[in-house]
């Protein structure tokens, strides 16, 4: 206690952590309230200040954007409250350039900010979903994967936890990295010409943007083990048997307006509605019991007896 004391004498307390998510280094300075040197200086008392050092965070951005290729497309629509990301490199049957996955990021930060979606789809340019890492980025890149793994990590687990239901639409190929991004949605809708495979077994790796833990959770241990050991390459039966895939949508032109047709029917709740569901789910899906359960209520709150509630009760007259 003395120590503490003499520190606060002299300098608030200080420590210095690492953001898990990002790996940035965050260095916090805290005035405490009883700080017998600061008896002087109340106005710093009980104060927190954080700089956020993101200088490894950034090395990586500038590192991927060397490698250039293709880019990842946001669409958003303010009238139906749906979002098309759309990989666009179809000359290499759209793999993912480092600067593509840069372009990824960039998108799911302009969604973190969009109050008025309701609903994302995750697409493909003409009519292939995603060939993986791009060879070319894959063989520049060889000696340091790790921070492109670390970077994709934190892209693919902020996709997933956008408050948007969100849905891979897979027409043709989704192969390596790009099998492990239809993971990071939370429903999977392929046409009939649809190919997925988690064939990093070929190329004697692993998953590198999170695939493995999220496949875990979606189809279970055992199937995960058997699709990623073996690196198959389903067909639409296959990956429906194995619960990969939600829905086989009709071998027709029309694969965008088909998705989106069936993304609007699971959103048909307001957008404040819609964004409560999706964060109660994920509550439930990554909290303990009794942290799930306070969430939910505090999610409860923010909607009951708003103007919407209200209207709806009231038109249920018949039953008042
Ligand atoms: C952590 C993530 C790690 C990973 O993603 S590992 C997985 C990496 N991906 C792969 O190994 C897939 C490689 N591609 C293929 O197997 C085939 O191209 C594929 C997708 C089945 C399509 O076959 P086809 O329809 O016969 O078309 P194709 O082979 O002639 O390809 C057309 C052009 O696209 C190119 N391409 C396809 N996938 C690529 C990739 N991942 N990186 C770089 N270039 C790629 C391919 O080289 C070809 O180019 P070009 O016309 O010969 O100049």
């Amino acid at each position: 206690m003395m120590f503490r004391k003499s520190v606060y004498l002299f300098s608030p307390l200080m420590d210095l952590k690492i953001d898990r998510s990002t790996e940035d280094f965050l260095l916090r300075l805290y005035y405490p309230y009883d700080g017998v040197g600061l008896k002087r200086r109340p106005k710093y008392h009980g104060l927190t200040k954080t700089w956020q050092c993101s200088c490894t965070y950034s090395k990586i951005i500038e590192q991927l954007r060397q490698h250039p290729g293709g880019s990842v497309d946001l669409l958003k629509d303010n009238n139906t409250g749906i979002a098309t990301i759309t990989i666009n490199n179809p000359e290499k049957k759209n793999a993912i350039s480092g600067k593509m996955m840069v372009d990824l990021e960039e998108c799911v930060s302009e969604l973190e900010n969009w109050v008025d979606g309701k609903g994302l789809i995750l697409t493909g340019k003409d009519k292939t979903f995603c060939s993986g890492g791009d060879l070319g980025t894959v063989r520049n890149i060889l000696s340091n994967g790790d921070d492109m793994c670390k970077f994709m990590h934190h892209v693919t687990t902020r996709l997933y936890n956008l408050p948007l239901i969100s849905v891979a639409l897979v027409d043709g190929y989704a192969l390596g990295g790009g099998a492990e991004l239809i993971t990071a949605c939370d429903f999977r809708l392929i046409t009939p010409r649809a190919k997925i495979g988690f064939i990093h077994v070929k190329l004697n790796i692993g998953t590198g943007f999170g695939g493995t833990t999220r496949l875990v959770q979606q189809i279970g241990r055992i199937k995960t083990l058997q699709v990623l050991s073996s690196g198959m390459v389903m067909n639409t039966d296959l990956a429906k048997k194995i619960g990969l895939v939600d829905e086989i949508l009709d071998n027709n032109e029309n694969t965008l307006e088909q998705g989106k047709t069936w993304l609007l029917e699971h959103c048909k709740g307001s957008v404040t509605t819609t964004r409560v569901i999706k964060q109660m789910v994920l509550a439930g899906e990554k909290l303990d019991t009794d942290a799930s359960l306070l969430e939910e209520r505090k999610l409860f709150k923010s909607v009951w007896g708003n103007k919407l509630h209200a209207a709806a009760v009231s038109k249920k007259s018949k039953h008042s």
